[in-house]
């Protein structure tokens, strides 16, 4: 990541939890973000089936759209008990005609994980694909995944998105109960932001 020191990577992004991590996972590299939103880009709808697909989709489309390299993180979490729901369709269970509430999307979560009895532990896991794309139209990937469950009732205040109700393997507290150091050190995200620093050779 080195070579992009100094410099400002285009973060593909309109969300601004993941945005924060990426910012704080590249920080020690010397490289800073500009994100999307900053960039007043439009947000490109994901039509893709797939976490590659959808990160290839927003990642492309900003730097086709600024000239510069871009990089952009489509993310889910997987619950065995749902056959894998909401997967690609994580941020859609959150989004009402007023924005994303996540709270909704987790009371709905925990309600179909009781229709369907899921046995104890409610498996799970947290997938990012990140895909940094280059204006010359090739592209590099990079995955991370991070098992767990889903706990209920929702616990803690920090993170983002689904965190309240995902508690990772080997830990007693959920993603929202963890402060952002470490959720940022054991996260798909960082597992997938590891791959990406060894592709660049640190
Ligand atoms: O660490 C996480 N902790 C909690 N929840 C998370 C995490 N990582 C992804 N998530 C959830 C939030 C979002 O509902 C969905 C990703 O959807 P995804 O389309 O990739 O992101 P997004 O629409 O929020 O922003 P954008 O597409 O502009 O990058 O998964
Ligand atoms: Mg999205």
């Amino acid at each position: 990541m080195r070579r992009f020191a100094g410099d400002r990577l285009l973060v593909a992004t309109h969300n601004r939890g993941k945005l924060e991590e990426i910012a704080a996972l590249l920080s020690p590299y010397g490289v800073s973000t500009i994100s999307a939103t900053e960039m007043n880009l439009p947000e490109p709808k994901e039509t893709e089936a797939t976490f590659l697909g959808n990160a290839r989709i927003k990642a492309h489309a900003a730097a086709r759209a600024t000239g510069l390299p871009a990089l952009a993180d489509d993310s889910g979490i997987e619950i065995d008990a749902l056959n894998g729901a909401p997967g690609v369709y994580t941020a859609d269970w959150a989004t009402t005609s007023q924005g994303r509430d996540f709270v909704m999307a987790m009371e709905n979560t925990w309600a179909r994980l009781e229709k369907v009895n899921a046995p104890e532990p409610r498996t799970a896991r947290f997938c990012c694909t990140f895909v940094l794309a280059w204006p010359d139209g090739h592209d590099e990937v990079f995955e991370g995944q991070m098992p767990g469950r889903i706990v209920w009732p929702m616990r803690g205040e920090q993170g983002h998105g689904y965190d309240p109700i995902f508690q990772p393997e080997g830990y007693e507290i959920t993603f929202g109960e963890m402060d952002r150091w470490e959720k940022n050190k054991i996260s798909h995200r960082a597992r997938a932001f590891e791959k990406l620093v060894h592709a660049f050779g640190g």
